[in-house]
């Protein structure tokens, strides 16, 4: 018998598939990686610093953050991400964990205000429709070619209330539905596809759920990588992301043809350590 899951190291597989995957899966790529990371290191303090910033104000960071507060932290760590993922030092290698069935949730710091977590994707690996609760999401692409697909509630069974605008933006993607990209429940729309994103090592992008559900997946091999004299024996495998929660995401609802579910968000490795 399976053994009992509380934690997803992915939105990808069910639960009892995911633990059984994680354990028999070989870990790759992290055992080659660099011992030190000192740019994701400065990172995460530049993070935290902004974090703090927002905090010393009385601000409260999450999806329902005062608007001013929010575009000035937004900007901030727009712009910490973009110049990481830009310069591209590769020190993310140490924390990122492949898995040959679905892509992987490594985590590289986590505290009470954000987690930031190496996600590792092979070609062809897609998350599932879902949320980012009331949390933040800021994502930057490190390796490889992803996409992004956004989806829209049309209707949710006997969920949470929804903010007005979200509604709006429901009933409006309602209004453009035709029978093509979107889950259905019993014939019924659940959810509609409304915007897809090509994103590019470098590309840094944010997403609450006020704005979208989404999906995001490694569609295309990365192109050669250049012999950078860092993570010697990186072997390329698919994309990898970095992604900041704030703050951290303890519930994720999945989208499905059968309805909703929810999900405890885990983790394939700590501080680049498998657990
Ligand atoms: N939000 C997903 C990854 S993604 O598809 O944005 C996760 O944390 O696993
Ligand atoms: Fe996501």
């Amino acid at each position: 018998m399976a053994p009992a899951l509380t934690e997803d190291v992915s939105l990808v597989a069910t639960a009892s598939s995911a633990a059984h995957d994680a354990k028999a899966s070989a870990s790759l790529g992290a055992v080659t990686g660099p011992a030190q990371s000192p740019a994701m290191d400065k990172l995460v303090g530049d993070i935290r610093a902004a974090f703090e910033a927002e905090k010393a104000l009385g601000h409260t960071i999450d999806n329902s953050q005062d608007p001013e507060s929010f575009q000035r932290l937004n900007a901030k760590i727009q712009g910490l991400l973009k110049e990481y993922a830009q310069h591209n030092p590769h020190d993310w290698r140490r924390y990122a964990f492949f898995n040959d069935v679905h892509y992987v949730r490594n985590l590289v710091e986590g505290n009470s205000d954000f987690e930031l977590i190496v996600l590792c994707w092979k070609t062809g690996q897609v998350s599932r429709v879902h949320n980012h609760a009331n949390s933040h999401c800021w994502l930057a692409v490190l390796e490889g070619d992803m996409r992004e697909v956004q989806y829209q509630r049309v209707q949710e069974h006997g969920g949470p209330h929804q903010p007005p605008f979200v509604d709006e933006l429901a009933a409006q993607a309602a209004a453009r539905r035709s029978d093509g990209g979107g889950l259905h429940l019993e014939g019924r729309a659940l959810v509609d596809e409304t915007k897809t994103t090509d994103m590019r090592v470098g590309d840094v992008g944010y997403i609450n759920d006020h704005i979208a559900l989404h999906t995001v997946g490694c569609h295309m091999a990365p192109g050669a990588l250049p012999a950078d004299g860092c993570g010697g024996g990186w072997v390329a495998q698919g994309g990898v992301t970095l992604h900041l929660y704030a703050p951290p995401i303890r519930r994720v609802r999945i989208y499905e043809n059968d309805g909703i579910t929810e999900r405890t968000p885990g983790y394939y490795s700590r501080a680049g350590v498998r657990v």
